[in-house]
């Protein structure tokens, strides 16, 4: 093996990047020095919202029981866990409530026989048969293998199926499995809207993972999610740079007594310019000039300008008294609903608005003493008073939180490559598949294993073929 390198450099301090540290420190080992440059809070897109005492997730919130990075972390780091479901589901078109949940287990099953037949079994089974191929994952990073692309890691675990799933709409990918037109009306694009804010437009990828964003057994980390990232910065040991990183320079000359360092780093911090030099450099966070305005400067061919445009998202927390005739026409003294998500329907000024729980509490959000919760509403544009005494009888407070959520998906997808440069790696590339925390954590491991191998000349470990069939036989 070569001599590790000297110096890395990691841009942004979410989930992404505070995880690449830690694959990074494993791969490596303890000499490298290790900077991780963060212009706002650590955990980015993990952050939580205090209101009157009480701390809610404000953005990446939920996690799948089969999101096995993130439940290694738990595991590594000491955390504990909530279980994040729980409550009963409708879903409104405007006028009427389409689909309303039971207590009664029996019951939902009938009425989802009643309205839909078998789809929503049918549904079960297409969601468990991606998660199945999507998990393959694991085993090849824990093998150690790494992908140069976001295609390449995806027809690795399932083949044209998944490279189809990013090039068709998830309209198209379920009418052509055969899904009825009422049942993803009222059912599927429901979903989308609460989990993506988007219509069933997004490519079919990603709409495999909205769904499983809507399976049973979701669970959160106790305290806030973005725990996990200051944990993970810490058992990475890397030396955290509050400061904006403006661009990128790759090196004109060689620096003396060390010929590696390839990347000039330059970023504002409070109101001064500094700059470092660096072996490797990853950039954790997505590429635009809303989001993170880095420029490359000097390299060839050059590093052209980021366009992906990422959807607003306004998460708007409201304590107060649910106005039950907003979502029905049926008058209801009690609704009963702890969530309502809502159909593809230009009138509706929200996706979803659901109870939420605070982030120390498992499961039993409480009403005060008047019987007002604190709900969570998703909109695409910032809630007006008029919407709001729409949607309550009555309220203490409405306070928002804008978000730069995720991409706006519009299959087909063209992913930006994983390597910009010989040494630079662009982590958020895997965004354009889908975006959740756990698909950060993947891209993450994968970048510090492809930096890893690249770094030691290991081609044989990068964009292997035909890998589910040759770890078969591995223990
Ligand atoms: C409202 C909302 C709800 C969500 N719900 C879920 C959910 O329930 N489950 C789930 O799995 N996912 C969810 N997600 C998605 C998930 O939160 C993201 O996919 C994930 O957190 C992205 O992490 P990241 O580290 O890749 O990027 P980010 O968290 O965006 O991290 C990038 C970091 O880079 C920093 N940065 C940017 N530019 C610079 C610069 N020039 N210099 C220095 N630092 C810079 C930013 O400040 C930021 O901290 C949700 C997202 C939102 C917004
Ligand atoms: C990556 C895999 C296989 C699964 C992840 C499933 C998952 C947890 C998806 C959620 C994605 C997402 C962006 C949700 C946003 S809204 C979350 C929640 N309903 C809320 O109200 O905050």
């Amino acid at each position: 093996l070569r001599a590790p390198p000297d110096r890395i450099a990691i841009i942004g301090a979410g989930i992404g990047g505070t995880s690449a540290a830690y694959y990074l420190r494993q791969k490596f080992g303890k000499d490298v020095k290790i900077d991780l440059f963060e212009r706002g809070e650590v955990g980015g897109r993990l952050a939580t919202i205090t209101l009157q005492g009480q701390e809610y997730e404000a953005g990446g919130s939920v996690i799948h029981p089969l999101n096995l990075h993130m439940k290694r972390f738990v595991k590594d780091l000491g955390l504990s866990t909530l279980q994040s479901s729980g409550g009963l589901i409708g879903v409104s078109n405007g006028d009427t409530l389409v689909f309303e949940e039971s207590s009664w287990f029996i019951i939902n099953i009938i009425k989802l026989i009643w309205q839909y037949g078998f789809q929503p079994l049918r549904m079960h089974m297409w969601v468990e048969d991606v998660l199945d191929k999507f998990m393959r994952i694991y085993r090849y990073q824990s093998h150690d293998y790494a992908f140069s692309s976001v295609e390449n890691l995806l027809h690795s675990l399932g083949g044209d199926d998944f490279l189809g799933m990013l090039n068709r709409t998830f309209l198209e990918t379920l009418q052509k499995a055969g899904f009825s037109e009422k049942f993803l009306d009222e059912m599927i694009a429901p979903i989308n809207r609460v989990n993506y804010g988007q219509s069933m437009d997004i490519n079919g990828f990603v709409g495999a993972v909205s769904l499983a964003g809507a399976d049973s057994g979701l669970w959160a980390i106790e305290g806030g999610n973005k725990l996990v990232c200051s944990r993970l910065l810490q058992a990475s040991k890397s030396n955290l740079i509050s400061g904006s990183v403006m661009y990128i320079e790759k090196t004109r000359t060689k620096q003396t007594g060390n010929p590696t360092k390839m990347y000039q780093v330059v970023y504002q911090t409070g109101s001064e310019t500094r700059s470092d030099f660096y072996d490797i450099v990853l950039v954790a966070t997505p590429l635009n000039r809303k989001m993170s305005n880095i420029t490359f400067l000097n390299f060839d061919p050059p590093i052209e300008e980021f366009h992906q445009h990422y959807q607003q998202i306004v998460a708007t927390f409201i304590k107060g008294k649910l106005n039950s005739s907003s979502f029905n026409s049926r008058a209801l003294d009690e609704l009963g609903l702890s969530t309502i998500l809502t159909t593809d329907n230009s009138h509706l000024f929200i996706n979803s608005i659901g109870i939420v729980s605070s982030v120390r509490e498992n499961n039993n959000a409480q009403p005060s003493t008047d019987g007002a919760f604190v709900w969570k509403a998703f909109s695409p544009e910032t809630l007006t008073k008029e919407q709001l005494l729409k949607l309550f009888l009555s309220y203490e407070y409405a306070v928002k939180q804008h978000w730069h959520a995720y991409p706006h998906y519009k299959p087909p997808e063209k992913c930006s490559s994983i390597i910009l440069h010989d040494r630079l790696y662009y982590l958020n590339a895997m965004e354009c598949a889908a975006s959740a925390m756990e698909m950060s954590a993947i891209a993450a491991h994968n970048a510090a294993l492809l930096a890893y191998h690249r770094w030691n000349g290991h081609t044989d470990m990068i964009d292997q073929e035909d890998l589910y069939e040759k770890l078969k036989t591995e223990l």
